[in-house]
């Protein structure tokens, strides 16, 4: 007879996150409805929307700060409040702008460390790997919001969770710390770790994130690959004689388009395409890959949705009286270590 033994159930394995039919409402306003999605173990997730979308009020749920008014939010199978040592699991930064302005960046993280159970010695660690060992006997209210930024990521990464959820990240950090920004995601989650970054534009987190969760009106509107997003690879070219360009690409077994003055291939092989252009003696004037553009996929995701603005903004219904008031709530900078629960 064999015996299984069953594997452990640390929320630290494999620790992902997940949010099952997760809806918040405020009074008659719904912020998140019926939000469903996964964030794996190992990939840097985008959680993307307009402005108001509700993503700030999902991270909080996820985090224990705010309660849901259905639904539920894991992290390792857990939810927040039952993990027993949570900044050993989970790390988050929510809004960088909450730190006790005149205490340094050193003595802050000392504070958590301190919460948290954490040497001291790894405080010092932590502002060197975000890069303001300098800084960290400055106080905090007079770093700059790029540094402030930094300094919610040494907080966040004090426990070495196995989960970062950071809010709008590189808001406030220069190009050069951006590029820093998405090498340090990058490196983490090679060491399997799960990162969940807001965002609202899609651009900026292009090059950084691996998976895309995007959401409109509170409600998911495409969770996947971010190469997905790019959609079927094509190539535009232009030629003399675009339809006999067609006609030969057809018989290497190739679909094109001619749009306008150009002709579009449903590949991105440019090899292939000027090998059959020489075959057919046609002069190539302009070859390419045709790039989908991003900002124009996530307006048509997100139906130009910005429910921050108020009325006359397309696909906005209902919010008159509630703009504005997701920033008056949102004053936490490290979640459930210094925020509370509404
Ligand atoms: N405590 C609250 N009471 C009432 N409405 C709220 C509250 N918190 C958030 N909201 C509203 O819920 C909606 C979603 O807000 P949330 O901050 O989650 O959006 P977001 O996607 O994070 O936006 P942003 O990118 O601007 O931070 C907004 O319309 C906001 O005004």
């Amino acid at each position: 007879m064999t015996t299984t033994t069953a594997p452990p159930t640390r929320p630290t394995d494999g620790a992902r996150i997940e949010v099952r039919n997760l809806t918040k409402r405020f009074g008659t306003f719904t912020a998140v409805d019926n939000l469903s999605f996964t964030v794996e173990p190992g990939r840097i997730t985008g959680f993307l929307g307009p402005n108001g979308a509700g993503k700030t009020t999902t991270l909080r749920m996820l985090l224990g700060l705010v309660n849901p008014s259905s639904g539920a939010a894991t992290i390792g199978g857990q939810d927040y409040h039952d993990i027993t040592q949570p900044m050993s699991v989970v790390g988050s930064a929510l809004e960088a702008t909450n730190f006790h302005p005149g205490r340094t960046g050193r003595d802050h993280l000392r504070v958590l460390a301190d919460t948290a159970g954490v040497g001291a010695p790894r405080v010092d660690e932590m502002l060197e790997l975000v890069g303001i060992p300098a800084a960290a006997r400055k106080r905090a209210g007079g770093y700059s919001m790029g540094m402030r930024q930094r300094l919610g990521l040494a907080a966040a990464m004090l426990g070495d969770p196995q989960v970062l959820i950071l809010d709008e990240p590189a808001n406030g950090l220069d190009p050069e710390g951006i590029r820093w920004l998405r090498g340090f995601l990058r490196h983490l989650s090679t060491q399997g770790k799960t990162i969940l970054i807001s965002s609202h534009m899609l651009q900026e987190v292009e090059q950084t994130v691996d998976d895309v969760v995007i959401i409109s009106n509170g409600r998911l509107v495409k969770q996947g690959a971010m190469a997905d997003l790019h959609g079927a690879p094509r190539a535009l070219v232009r030629t003399t004689d675009h339809d006999a360009l067609a006609g030969a690409l057809r018989v290497a077994d190739v679909t094109s388009t001619v749009e306008g003055d150009a002709i579009m291939v449903d590949t991105n092989d440019l090899r292939l395409i000027g090998d059959v252009a020489l075959r057919a003696g046609l002069p190539i004037y302009e070859l390419h890959r045709a790039m989908t553009d991003l900002e124009d996929v996530f307006f048509e995701l997100t139906e130009g949705t910005n429910r921050n603005l108020g009325e006359g903004v397309t696909g906005v219904t209902g919010v008159t009286g509630v703009t504005g008031q997701g920033a008056a709530t949102e004053r936490d900078a490290i979640a459930g270590q210094e925020g509370g629960n509404e």
